[in-house]
């Protein structure tokens, strides 16, 4: 696998990949598709990233969960290459691809145009419809951006991400603006690319929910690095009624210290994580308030 070096000021050097099979025959692990070392990235002399350690395994799906403003979108904007600003050093694999939450079509090309934008080459009208089949999308193929839904633009900006055939996706709170149904239609969709396509994945979100259902292992950013990791082994798909998710969900509120609102059945009660949970659970737009995360 090609793998991109961002290493302007480097204090440590890695190899990416390690797939050396192991002396006692046992099969390797799977090779790390994303290393960060000694990250650190500042703004204005403050540093929202700080000596920030990060590994991502080939094909694994990692959520990043983090108080607004904590540096969740810089650090994504730097492994997609987009702010190259940095200390430290980081490993990614060339064919990697960025959806954010505003879908950014250009609105005076068609769809499908859309879908093959920054491609090298000239690739085929047929490669832009094998995406948009992917993500359900064929029929709009011809359609201006304007014309599309949230839901479907946020389908298109997927379609153009999978065309690169990314070893590693970058998906920036790609389902945020959508409404609680488009939501969990996207969400599913998203899974079933990640296990047909079998790329790694690092979703950034606010949705601790959203996080648990869809992510091998949900990290959380706060003070500029990794402070907390959660492996998630519940078996997919999940089931948010499963009381193990509601623990995991829990637990991921208090570490982020998530304060839940008290409820009407208990006047004057004070607020536990657990009740925002439940209430996360019933994914109405209520509940989307209550499980937002406050700001850093
Ligand atoms: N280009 C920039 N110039 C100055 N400050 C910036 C710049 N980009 C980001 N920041 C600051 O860095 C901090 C982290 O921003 P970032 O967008 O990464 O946070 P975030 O965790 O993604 O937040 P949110 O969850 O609200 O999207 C914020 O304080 C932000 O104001």
């Amino acid at each position: 696998m090609a793998t991109d070096v961002h290493r302007p000021v480097t204090r440590t050097s890695h190899r990416a990949d390690t797939t050396a099979r192991q002396a006692d025959g046992t099969p390797p692990a799977p090779a790390t598709v994303v290393r960060v070392d000694g990250l650190t990235r500042a703004f204005d002399g403050r540093a929202v990233i700080d000596r920030l350690h990060l590994d991502v395994r080939a094909g694994e799906f990692v959520a990043l969960l983090g108080r607004s403003g904590c540096g969740k979108s810089t650090l994504l904007r730097i492994l997609a290459g987009l702010d190259r600003d940095i200390e430290g050093t980081v490993l990614v694999p060339r064919r990697k691809a960025v959806a954010f939450q505003s879908p950014r079509l250009m609105p005076w090309k068609r769809v499908w145009r859309n879908v093959l934008l920054g491609l090298p080459g000239k690739p085929e009208r047929a490669v832009a419809k094998r995406a948009l089949e992917e993500v359900g999308l064929n029929h709009r193929a011809h359609a201006w951006p304007k014309t599309l839904s949230g839901g479907e633009a946020q389908r298109a900006s997927l379609a153009r991400a999978l065309v690169r055939e990314p070893d590693l996706l970058l998906l920036d709170e790609p389902f945020g603006a959508l409404d609680a149904l488009t939501r969990v239609k996207a969400q599913h969709l998203v899974d079933e690319l990640w296990q047909r396509r079998g790329c790694a994945v690092l979703l950034v979100t606010h949705d601790v929910e959203e996080a648990v259902l869809l992510a091998d292992r949900v990290l959380v950013m706060d003070e500029g690095v990794i402070a907390h990791e959660q492996r998630i082994g519940l078996p997919r798909p999940r089931d948010i009624a499963d009381p193990r998710f509601a623990a995991l969900r829990t637990g991921l509120l208090e570490r982020l210290g998530v304060e839940a609102p008290a409820t009407a059945a208990t006047p004057g009660a004070t607020a536990t994580p657990a009740a925002t949970a439940t209430a996360a659970a019933s994914a109405t737009p209520a509940a989307d308030t209550a499980r937002s995360l406050p700001a850093a």
